[in-house]
Formats: structure tokens, sequence, C-alpha cells
């Protein structure tokens, strides 16, 4: 078996033999070129599982050598060397279809890793020198046959192949971490873990140690060494979810372990090497955030190099059908069956899904519990009475099955009202306890929110203008449980 070949492009001749060296020494063949014109004749006569190449060259950028092989030899992954501290050069590089990048001075572990991630690659596709090659086509966690999933799934098919950042944006429970598992999954770094953070759930005081783990003894509680979330992805990657969240002391710190790659746990004195593929994804609209100095603008441009965009469902309601059907299958025991009259179908096929497919599955588990011989009626799925499609928020809860039976009930029978949380301040007294006081409103507010939908945390998550994530972590937090029905 013939050893993978590399091209490597550079013309400091230094650093050139340098990357020979480290290469050779990793049981590679390896191919120089000190200009374009000569990596093209390279390129022209051979195969390469790899090709390296110096941004600046004498004849031209490294960027048209980038452009050039990712549009011909698509099976060859491409990396960019970059001046220190030349972040819009790595961006620009990933954009334009570069698979990673290095920058001076070259980290020989990070070059080491990188190359290996690249062999696993070129191997997973077959490593063909094809010209016009497109990705293999993997098996999705993402349902449905509309243009648009199907567009969306070649998308990730191809960023799968690369290390550039994808921020994945969306509403509400249309399947963004659904996504961010599919990038992984199709990658080369499909056999390390895939580590998804809700950056909105974990307290700020925590955040660093979380992040980047922590030394014994760096403060109370510290019992013993701890690796954070970066240690954990090592090598995989790392789903930061509603990343807009992140206060912004802590987007300080994560964009500089994003450029720098390393991590220096809390209390420790060193930096450690870090390897993560990082996917992003929130629900707002980050350049908002930027535009209102919510989000620094440098931390937007390393995490939004590629924009992947879910539909949300009502974009492709030609996919209810064969959604509905899998949720069902799911739901229900193997040896029973549960169908959707065509009218309730047909109502599912005109309703707007605000909370997306999260939304069709609550709708759905709920229609079950009254469906009859199982069938589901149109009344069994208890739609918010909405214009069909209109995306705009209704104030109104949904009518439920459940409702109906509330609605009979004399007021004093109803659940009772949660009290309101004593108004610190209205007397002028001050809370004995600050946090302790935050949470009863909070509690209270959630309470709130749920009883006015029936206890629908997609929707009550709506109402207060959090994601059902963030709903059900506060949920936990606070011991707010669903009543027995
Ligand atoms: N295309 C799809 N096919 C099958 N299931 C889906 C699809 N999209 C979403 N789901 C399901 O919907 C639920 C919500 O998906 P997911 O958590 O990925 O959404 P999200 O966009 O990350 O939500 P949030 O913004 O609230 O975090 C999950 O149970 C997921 O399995």
């Amino acid at each position: 078996m013939t050893a993978p070949r590399i091209l490597v492009v550079d013309d400091e001749s230094d650093l050139r033999e340098l990357l020979e060296i480290t290469l050779v020494r990793m049981g590679l063949d390896v191919d120089c070129a000190d200009c374009l014109f000569a990596a093209r004749e390279h390129l022209a006569r051979n195969d390469y599982a790899l090709v390296l190449t110096d941004m600046r060259l004498p004849d031209g950028l490294g960027i048209e050598l980038v452009r050039e092989v990712s549009a011909t030899c698509k099976s060859t992954p491409i990396a960019v060397i970059t001046a220190f501290g030349s972040a819009e050069n790595a961006v620009a590089a990933l954009k334009a279809g570069a698979f990673d990048y290095l920058s001076k001075p070259v980290g020989l572990d990070q070059l080491r890793l990188m190359v290996q991630s690249a062999l696993r690659m070129h191997r997973t596709d077959g490593g063909s020198h094809d010209v016009g090659a497109q990705p293999a086509a993997c098996a999705s966690r993402l349902i449905g046959q509309s243009a648009a999933m199907q567009d969306l799934r070649a998308q990730i098919a191809r960023l799968a192949r690369s290390m550039a950042p994808v921020a994945i944006t969306g509403e509400s429970g249309s399947g963004k971490e659904l996504a961010a598992r599919d990038i992984h999954a199709h990658s080369a770094r499909a056999d390390k873990p895939f580590i998804a953070v809700n950056c909105g759930a974990i307290p700020e005081a925590l955040m660093e140690a979380e992040f980047f783990g922590y030394r014994k003894g760096a403060f109370t509680g510290a019992n013993d060494d701890r690796d954070g979330f970066f240690q954990a992805a090592n090598g995989g990657t790392l789903m930061l979810d509603e990343v807009a969240d992140l206060p912004l002391p802590m987007q300080v710190k994560l964009l500089r372990a994003i450029q720098e790659r390393r991590v220096r746990k809390v209390g420790a004195t060193v930096e450690e090497p870090v390897d993560v593929r990082l996917v992003s994804a929130t629900h707002q609209n980050l350049a908002e955030c930027v535009e209102k100095g919510q989000f620094r603008q440098d931390l937007f441009y390393r995490l939004n190099v590629i924009e992947l965009r879910l539909p949300p469902l009502r974009e492709r309601l030609d996919d209810i059908g064969l959604l509905a059907d899998t949720i069902l299958e799911r739901l229900v025991p193997p040896d029973s069956k549960v169908i959707l009259t065509p009218q309730a179908l047909a109502a599912l096929r005109s309703y707007s899904f605000p909370g997306n497919v999260r939304e069709l599955e609550n709708i759905l588990e709920r229609a079950l519990a009254f469906a009859n011989d199982g069938v589901i009626e149109v009344a069994d799925l208890a739609l918010k009475a909405v214009a069909p499609a209109a995306h705009a928020l209704t104030t109104q809860p949904p009518q439920t099955p459940k409702d109906k039976v509330q609605d009979e009930m004399a007021p004093e029978q109803a659940a009772p009202a949660v009290p309101p949380a004593r108004t610190a301040g209205d007397d002028g007294e001050l809370p004995r306890s600050l946090p302790e006081h935050l949470d009863n409103v909070e509690r209270d507010i959630i309470r709130r929110a749920l009883e006015k939908t029936h206890f629908n945390r997609t929707q009550a998550a709506e109402l207060l203008g959090i994601s059902f994530r963030q709903l059900r972590y506060r949920m936990q937090r606070l011991s707010i449980h669903e009543p027995d029905s």
C-alpha cells in the first residue's frame, strides 16, 4: 500500500522544510512547490490526500489555489497557512472552501492533528482524484422530502467536509440541534464526541470553569481537576446552542480560545491545545444582537463562517405527512397503530406551527391521549386558532380537549392560582435573600405562562420570549413539574 501523498506549497524554504520533515516522519509522501505555477503542475500529475498552502506566494495568493482545488478536486482537502493574527485571511479561506487553516508560527501538534483529520476525510471519500465528485449522501436524522429539506441535507453533506465554523439559524424547534448532529456524524470527526452546550443555561459565574475546566483548588469546591466542554469535545464537535445568550465577558474568552485553539483551565498556568469544530446555533438574529452591542462583532465573524438556515415547518408543509407518521410510530407501542384522519392531516397542513417540529411532536403526543380507537380526529389536535400559515404569535391559548373539561368546571374547582410572589419594595422592605426572591418571581411567572398554555411548554416558552430548552432548564432548576393529568 502506498503512503498518502501531500503537497506543500510555500516559498519560505525554512518553513517548507520543517513541514516536509514533519510530514515525512508521519510516514507520508511529500511533494513541495514554491509558487502557484509549480503547485498546479503537481496537481495536474498527482492525486493528493491533502494540499497545504501558504497564503502569500510569489505569483499569487493561496486562496486562488483553494478555489481551484475545491472546484476541481473535490475529494482533496486543502488547508492554508496564514500570517499570525490575520483572522480575515483564515475566514476568507474557509469561506472559499478550505478544509482548515494553520496560523504562523505553525504548531507541529496542530499540524499533526489537522493532517490526521484530512487523511480520515480523504479515506472516507474513497481518495480518488475524482473531478466533479459529490460528497457521499449519508443517512440523516432530518426527516422530510421537500425541496428545502433535500437542499439542506446536501448542504450538510458538503459542509461536513471542512473544519469551518457553522452558524445554524432557525426558529425554535426547527431542528437546529439535529442538523448539528448530522454535520458531526457526516464529518471525519464522527467517531469522536459531539458535545452540545446550552449557553443560556449555564450560570455566568460557572461559565469559564464549565467551558475550559478547572484545576484542583482553583476555587472553593474544586476538589479535583476537571475538564471543560472544550476538552470533552476534543477531536470532535462542540455545539454552542443559544450562543446569543453568552455574556460579553465570556464572549471575549471564547474568541481567544477559538483564535488560539488553546484553552487554559481555571487555576492553571499553562494552556493546552484543543481541536474542536465549532457549530453554533441561535433562534435570535445574531447580526441584530451585534448591532445592539449585545454580541461581539469579532466573535460573530469567527462563528459565522458558513451559515446554515433551517426552514420553518410552515415553509415545507408537504413534509407534515411523513413527519407525523414517523413521530406517531415513535410514540405508540410497536404492536399498536394510530392514524390521522384525512381531515386531521389537512388541518395540520394548514396550520402555521410557530413551534415547528417540536410543536408537531407535542400536538401529536397530546392528541394520542384523546384519540379513540387509534384514530386522531381534527378536534384531538386542539390546534391554536390562528390564520393558516400565519407566522404571528397568538396570545390566544389553544383550545385543548382538557380546556373543554376545565371550561365546564366551576371557578372554585379550577386549579388554584399560584399566589404571586411577595413583591419586595412595595412596603419598603427588602427581601431577606435576593436569589431566593428572584427564584420565586421567576417560578411564579413560569407557572403562570404554563397555566395559560395548559402546560404546553413550547407555547409557554414563546409567550416568555425564551427557547424551549431554556424553559425546560429553568423548570428543572426551579422544580416546576407538570401536574398529573
Ligand atoms: N426535520 C426533522 N425531522 C425529524 N425530527 C425533527 C426535525 N426537525 C426537528 N425535529 C425534532 O423536533 C424537536 C426539536 O428539534 P431540535 O432540538 O433540533 O430544534 P432546535 O431548532 O434546536 O430547537 P431550539 O431552538 O428550541 O433549541 C426534536 O425532538 C427533533 O427530534
